[in-house]
């Protein structure tokens, strides 16, 4: 059997002047989405450079010592912004919380602005690493730099997407006019050589939540895809410049499941230290998600309610993280219980 792999689509054709070129993306996203919902882009609009700078902002972060890096704990507000530390997530029940270290941006919303007023979706002020001392300037700028204009490449993927689903270029535009979109850099550290292999994940098998997933790898691998067809886990290989696109439970509600939200994990038994850093992007908050008329034949059913962005995607966050501090807290029952038990059992009079 071939090596299976994530398809490489050169999103150049879509900035092209020439329609079977731009129509062969949409083609190929399509065959993308239908089968797994994972594909790669090479040919799109960030620059390397723009590229390289937010990862060297990401490692030199995670260098920060601890203490520093919980300055900016994203315990310290209620919109998903800043430091989250090793173990806090787990994604997959039955594994144990996960390997890896994030830190959380978004568009810097002021909190005179009605998104913060209203606590609409991840919506507030960035958390900005004090300790970066002089090197501060240059982390927002990498970050805010790549975060624009990743933004802007997502809105040229959703064209795509409403083409490849017979819709106007244009249908998803509102959606993604006030998109809240966050950004994680995330630091996965090599997972020990004694980690039990069955329980420790960098990430654990999941599916996103929201509408559509921006990944730029760096160079060590650990992202995994299920596929379906084979039961097997697909690698997806870093390769320079690419980013990996994947759909979320929103985008895969909204198609009427038409279009796959696919599970996917990363373990790091690489020996090195891994970086990544996704983009979610999960539209306006108040946007009522409600089946694509061309995902469903006119007598069919939708298979899902009408719901908000807001209520989608705040609903399976609070799932996941829920998960992990239920983990916690019956760990730390059991300790207390073991070492109570220690006190109070019998102690041999010689
Ligand atoms: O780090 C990666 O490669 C994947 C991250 C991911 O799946 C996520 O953050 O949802
Ligand atoms: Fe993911």
């Amino acid at each position: 059997m071939p090596e299976l792999s994530i398809p490489i689509i050169d999103f150049s054709g879509f900035y092209s002047e020439d329609p079977v070129l731009k129509q062969k993306v949409v083609d190929q996203v399509r065959e993308s989405c239908l089968y797994n919902g994972f594909f790669q882009i090479t040919g799109h609009s960030i620059p390397l450079e723009k590229q390289k700078k937010v990862m060297d902002c990401a490692k030199k972060f995670f260098d920060l010592s601890l203490e520093e890096k919980q300055q900016v704990s994203k315990d310290n507000n209620t919109w998903n912004r800043g430091y989250e530390m090793l173990r806090s997530q787990m994604l997959e029940e039955g594994t144990q919380p996960e390997l890896k270290e994030g830190f959380y941006i978004g568009e810097d919303i002021d909190k005179s602005h009605p998104y913060f007023i209203n606590k609409k979706l991840n919506s507030g002020p960035n958390q900005w690493p004090e300790a970066l001392g002089d090197g501060l300037e240059g982390f927002k700028d990498g970050t805010m730099g790549y975060y624009h204009a990743a933004l802007k490449l997502a809105a040229d993927l959703m064209r795509v997407l409403a083409l490849s689903l017979e819709l106007e270029e244009t249908y998803f535009s509102q959606y993604m006019t006030g998109a809240v979109s966050t950004m994680r850099l995330l630091h996965y550290p090599s997972q020990p050589k004694d980690a039990d292999e069955k329980l420790s994940r960098g990430i654990g098998a999941h599916t996103d939540f929201g509408g559509i997933t921006m990944l730029m790898q760096d160079t060590v691998d650990g992202l995994q895809v299920w596929d379906q067809k084979s039961s097997t886990w697909i690698d997806v290989a870093p390769t320079k410049g690419a980013l990996v696109i994947n759909l979320g439970n929103l985008m895969s509600r909204w198609t009427n499941e038409k279009y796959k939200s696919n599970v996917h994990r990363v373990i790091n038994k690489s020996g090195k230290e891994r970086y990544s850093i996704p983009i979610f992007v999960s539209g306006q908050p108040d946007y009522m998600i409600d089946c694509i008329p061309t995902c469903k034949k006119a007598d069919e059913q939708a298979k899902f309610e009408p719901a908000t962005v807001e209520q989608i995607v705040s609903a399976a966050y609070a799932e996941s993280y829920g998960r992990a501090q239920l983990y916690k807290q019956l760990a730390e029952k059991k300790m207390v219980e073991s070492q109570v038990a220690q006190q109070s059992s019998p102690v041999a009079v010689a």
